[in-house]
């Protein structure tokens, strides 16, 4: 089996950007007698500047915990989180946002993330606010903010004064984006950003994301069930089984030579699936 390095932080912590070893999380069950339910075991990778890293896996696999916990919007049970150098599993508070002022998340639900009663023009600027980079320049904030907006084809002028509920699907994920990378960020979790979407904006959506990542040089995890969608988007890949990471690589090694059983069951399904 072709696998990441058990301690991808001591293998060559220095290079990456991301660097995950030994994370562990259980959720506890409901019921008479119920078990702790263990949905990530011992997941390991690394992920370097720049870099697109695509997690795949059936639903329940584990995906969406894995951002969640870089992300910081879960805790681990177990394990270590390095980025840019900075352990920052442990951290909290002040002291972890600090630490991953750097990290963004765009969410698979465009209809939920954002705000509904913040002004578009506010939600793409909360990120400058956050890292107070443009404190005390309004003009300055207006600029970057009309800037992240034209880059995903949207007229600030017709929309930065806008709600959510005032448009689509599509342009909510396009202000996701525009959020997500007005800062210029390090490393950008996007969580099945297309999934709610309609198949013909998909491909746009995502074409979108990588040229805004490639020009603003930003890693990337990107977390899909869609196996296809990593030969064209990912640099690496990682196969994620009932929460364990059972094979990497790069796209064309995993899909074109799959090694172990659970991913040569997902080729088979994605190519009777596609006949
Ligand atoms: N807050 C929670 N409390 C209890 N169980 C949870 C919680 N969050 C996730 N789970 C469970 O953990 C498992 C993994 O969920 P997760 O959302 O990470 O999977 P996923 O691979 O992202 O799936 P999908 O592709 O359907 O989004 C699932 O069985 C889910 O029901």
């Amino acid at each position: 089996m072709r696998s990441e390095p058990a301690n991808p932080a001591a293998a060559n912590g220095s290079s990456a950007l991301l660097a995950v070893s030994g994370l562990s999380k259980s959720y506890a069950s409901f019921g008479a007698g119920s078990a702790a339910k263990q949905v990530l075991r011992n997941v390991g990778f690394r992920i370097d500047p720049q870099e697109t890293v695509g997690i795949v896996g059936l639903s329940g696999a584990g995906k969406s915990t894995i951002g969640r916990i870089i992300a910081g919007l879960e805790r681990a049970d177990g394990g270590e989180i390095v980025y840019g150098g900075t352990s920052i599993g442990r951290l909290r508070g002040a002291a972890r946002r600090r630490a991953t002022l750097g990290i963004e998340m765009i969410f698979q639900d465009p209809y939920e993330s954002l705000s509904a009663r913040m002004r578009i023009g506010e939600i793409v600027a909360e990120p400058l606010v956050i890292r107070q980079t443009r404190r005390g320049d309004r003009a300055g904030l207006d600029r970057a903010v009309r800037s992240a907006l034209a880059k995903v084809s949207l007229d600030p002028d017709r929309y930065a004064s806008r709600y959510p509920h005032e448009l689509s699907g599509g342009e909510r994920q396009r202000v996701g984006l525009a959020r997500a990378f007005v800062a210029e960020p390090r490393l950008v979790i996007a969580d099945e950003p297309t999934s709610m979407l309609d198949s013909s904006l998909r491909l746009e959506l995502l074409e979108l994301m990588d040229r805004l990542r490639r020009d603003s040089g930003t890693a990337t995890l990107f977390i899909t069930h869609d196996l296809a969608l990593t030969y064209r988007f990912c640099d690496r890949l990682l196969v994620l089984n009932e929460g364990e990471i059972v094979e990497s690589g790069t796209p064309a090694q995993v899909i074109d030579h799959p090694t172990h059983p659970f991913t040569i069951r997902l080729i088979q399904a994605l190519r009777e699936f596609h006949g």
